[in-house]
């Protein structure tokens, strides 16, 4: 057996931090954090983190093939240049819905980024319900609705072999998965692989090894948990010294490492000092598992 060792390695007091993405280019660790606005760039060479500031809740980033990254921006899909600080919209979606943001996004294997939209929170996970869809931005900048009525459009990935997508909408308190035809980007045939149990608390952002199990950040639960999507069975559990684990991915060396986000967002006084490092970034080593490097963003 490995041992598995966890790490802060930014105690940053992110708000809600998110979307965790290894940059291999720069040895770095990207992310968001939705509330404080802003992406993040954590280097592994100085132990430094880096933050742009944009004018909107920013709530997921990823890589581009032409270099730089994409965005989740409010409502809209954006270019973000980081040398010159630059951000310029792709596409917009939900102009008639001012109360609504994107969330969580990822970009699949093909190079189409995927992202879906929540209310915005009154508190942590208290929204009005049903107002968020997903979408894919395609290379061409079109964008595809696939479906509406979603709560907390969340954790994302797509299997091995790419016939299949993971999808998680945190209060259907649910991991779900579609058949995905990677020739067109179309999803058919929603089904649940996985229901967490009660202390797992709220699904969150999600990740996929390279033995094509799931990894599944719990809201509230604080743990990542790794599935089995085919018998629907957890494997592993393990705890993090922060309740509000919000998403995870594998970097570092050859992606066998794993990072996990956290949020302080909604924690009071007495909470916080109980838990100093909620909002920062974890790393996990010794898992004895690699991850699948990220897709970038084909356009
Ligand atoms: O990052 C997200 O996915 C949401 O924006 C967060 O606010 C939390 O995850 C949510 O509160 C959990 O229910
Ligand atoms: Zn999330």
């Amino acid at each position: 057996m490995s041992s598995v060792k966890i790490e802060c390695i930014a105690s940053e007091g992110y708000g809600i931090g998110e979307s965790p993405v290894w940059d291999e280019k720069e040895g770095a660790l990207l992310c968001v954090d939705i509330a404080g606005r802003k992406v993040c760039r954590w280097s592994s060479l100085t132990g430094q983190v880096q933050a742009i500031s944009v004018d909107a809740p920013v709530s997921s980033v990823a890589l581009r093939k032409s270099g730089d990254y994409v965005i989740t921006l409010g409502t809209r899909f954006a270019a973000l240049k980081w040398k010159e600080q630059l951000v310029t919209t792709i596409a917009h979606v939900e102009k008639d819905k001012p109360n609504n943001r994107f969330n969580d996004g990822k970009v699949d294997p093909a190079g189409r980024y995927f992202a879906g939209t929540m209310a915005e929170e009154v508190r942590p996970a208290v929204l009005e319900r049903h107002q968020g869809s997903l979408y894919t931005l395609f290379s061409d900048f079109s964008v595809v609705k696939h479906f509406d009525q979603v709560d907390i459009s969340n954790g994302l990935d797509w299997s091995l072999d790419h016939k299949t997508f993971f999808y998680i909408d945190s209060l259907s308190y649910s991991v779900d998965a579609f058949d995905y035809d990677i020739q067109t980007g179309k999803i058919a045939n929603r089904r649940s692989v996985y229901r967490p149990e009660k202390e797992e608390s709220i699904p969150d952002g999600m990740c996929v090894d390279t033995e094509g199990k799931l990894w599944v950040a719990c809201y509230n639960g604080g743990r990542v948990i790794r599935l089995d999507p085919e018998t629907g069975k957890r494997l592993q559990t393990v705890k993090l010294p922060v309740d509000k684990t919000t998403s995870c991915c594998f970097g570092g060396k050859d992606y066998s490492e794993m990072y996990v986000t956290s949020a302080s967002y909604g924690m009071d006084k007495e909470w916080l000092s109980r838990q100093p490092q909620a909002g920062g970034i974890f790393k996990i080593t010794g898992l004895g598992v690699k991850g699948v490097p990220p897709y970038p963003f084909a356009g």
